[in-house]
C-alpha cells in the first residue's frame, strides 16, 4: 500500500551500442570506464564506452529527465572524446539535482572480447566511484549470433534505481530541479 509519506524508488532502463572503428583507426578501446591496451577501439562522438553510456541512459531514465542525447549531443563540441566516466559522474550531478538518491546501477555488456571477468572489480571501482553509487558489471558473449558475435561492435544494457530524496510534488519538480 502506498502511504502518503512512503518513498517509492523508481527503475529505469539503458541501452547503448557501439560499432567496432574501422582496423587502420587508432582508437583505443574504452570499456566499463577502463582503457583495454590491444584491443580494437569502438567509434562513437565520445570515448565510445557504452557500459559507462547505457549506465548514465539508466540514470536519466530512473530520474525521467530525458536520456543522453538531451544533456551531451552529438552536437556539443564539448562531449567530443569525452570519457564514459565523466559523463556518468556528469548524469548521476544532474539525477540528484532533480532530487533523487542513487540506490545502485547494474549493466550487462555483451561481447566476445575483451575479456571482463579479470578487471570486474576494477571496473566497478571506478564506474562505483563516478556514480557515487554501487555500480556492477556483468558481461556475456552472444553465443556467436548476431552482430556482436560477429565482432561488429558491442552493446550493453543498465538499469538503475533511484529514489526521490523529498517526497512532495517530485513529479512535478524533476525538471524544473534541473535548471537549479
Ligand atoms: N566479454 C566477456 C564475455 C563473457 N565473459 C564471462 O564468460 C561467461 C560465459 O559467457 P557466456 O556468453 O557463455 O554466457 C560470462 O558469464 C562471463 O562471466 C567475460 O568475462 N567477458
Ligand atoms: C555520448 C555522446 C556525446 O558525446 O556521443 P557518442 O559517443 O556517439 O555516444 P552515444 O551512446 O551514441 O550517445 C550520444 C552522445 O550523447
Amino acid at each position: 500500500m502506498n502511504g502518503p509519506n512512503m518513498i517509492i524508488p523508481r527503475t529505469g532502463i539503458g541501452l547503448d551500442v557501439h560499432a567496432f572503428a574501422a582496423e587502420e583507426d587508432p582508437r583505443q578501446l574504452w570499456l566499463g570506464g577502463l582503457l583495454w591496451p590491444g584491443e580494437r577501439g569502438l567509434s562513437g562522438h565520445s570515448d565510445g564506452d557504452p557500459v559507462a553510456h547505457a549506465a548514465a541512459d539508466a540514470l536519466f531514465s530512473a530520474a525521467g529527465v530525458g536520456d543522453l542525447g538531451t544533456h551531451f549531443g552529438t552536437d556539443r563540441p564539448e562531449f567530443a572524446g569525452a570519457s564514459g566516466v565523466t559523463l556518468l559522474a556528469e548524469a548521476a550531478r544532474i539525477v540528484r539535482a532533480a532530487g533523487f538518491d542513487i540506490g545502485n546501477i547494474a549493466v550487462q555488456f555483451v561481447a566476445n572480447r575483451p575479456k571482463f571477468g579479470p578487471r570486474r572489480e576494477e571496473a566497478q571501482q571506478v564506474l562505483s566511484d563516478a556514480a557515487g553509487a554501487p555500480v556492477s558489471v556483468t558481461a556475456t558473449t552472444s553465443d556467436g549470433l548476431g552482430f556482436t558475435g560477429r565482432g561488429e561492435g558491442i552493446s550493453a544494457v543498465a538499469t538503475a534505481l533511484v529514489y526521490p530524496r523529498h517526497h512532495e510534488g517530485i513529479g512535478q519538480s524533476a525538471s524544473a530541479n534541473l535548471e537549479r
